[in-house]
């Protein structure tokens, strides 16, 4: 894959420090190979919201803590990871885990959105380093971004939308992070989608998809990769029988 060998390019200009849409991320083979692995994997690993379903890798957090320190598996990995780790920030920096506590992502969560499925605005909370990396596979979504007022209460309207492509990858972090809501709406089609509503409008891949100003959903599934800042060391003193080869 062609990769910009900085995100300064894939900087998302209408949006606060900092974002960022890299469109082709992932070929339409690697979409389709990790796809078959999240639908293959064993019916425990999926855990049923209200609405929506999921599966968290290597495991959940309980209190802020990942509880199982071994690494992710090689499809979660490859190509995702490396090819995070391979673009530097900005010509001549790092690339965007160099200052987090493990250097790279060491969990995934992956949500599944049929049409009709949302996720309820919020922040991600303080057990991750402010670093969100989301891979888009499957059909193309928008992500809304809320403003809170002073008495904590979300704006009705967002301020700014996203539309995350199939095979994309959005990088928020810092203030974008910490100081805004995000949340996906439920409903089965996305519309009002024009160069002056959608942020990353100049970054989109195919934007002569979406000259009618809509877009009907079909199932997304997301993976969420970041580095979640404590790990239990229980993980550790599991035999080699536990150890995934
Ligand atoms: O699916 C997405 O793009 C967002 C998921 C999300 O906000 C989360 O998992 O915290
Ligand atoms: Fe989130």
């Amino acid at each position: 894959m062609e990769l910009p060998s900085s995100l300064e390019s894939c900087r998302i200009a209408a949006l606060p420090p900092s974002a960022y849409y890299i469109p082709n991320f992932l070929s339409e083979e690697e979409e389709r190979a990790i796809l078959q692995k999240v639908e293959t994997a064993p019916r425990a690993r999926w855990r049923q919201l209200t609405h929506r379903r999921l599966q968290t890798w290597p495991s959940d957090l309980v209190k802020d803590t990942l509880l199982d320190s071994r690494p992710l598996p090689d499809w979660l990995e490859e190509p995702v990871v490396s090819r995070i780790l391979s673009i530097s920030v900005a010509a001549g920096e790092a690339n965007l885990f160099a200052s987090s506590p493990h250097s790279r992502p060491n969990h995934v969560l992956i949500n599944e959105y049929p049409p009709n499925t949302g996720i309820m605005p919020h922040k991600d909370g303080a057990a991750y380093h402010p670093v969100v990396c989301t891979v888009s596979l499957g059909s193309s979504i928008c992500l809304n971004l809320y403003k809170s007022k002073e008495d904590g209460a979300i704006e009705p309207e967002p301020t700014w939308r996203i539309l995350q492509e199939p095979r994309s990858l959005l990088i928020t972090t810092a203030e974008l992070y910490s100081e805004y809501l995000h949340g996906i709406e439920p409903i089965s089609e996305d519309v009002d989608i024009t160069e002056h509503s959608i942020a990353n409008w100049t970054l989109l891949r195919s934007p002569s998809s979406y000259e009618d100003g809509r877009h009907e959903r079909e199932t997304r599934i997301s993976l969420t990769y970041r580095d979640v800042l404590k790990v239990s060391k229980l993980g550790d003193k599991l035999g080699p029988m536990f150890k995934r080869p």
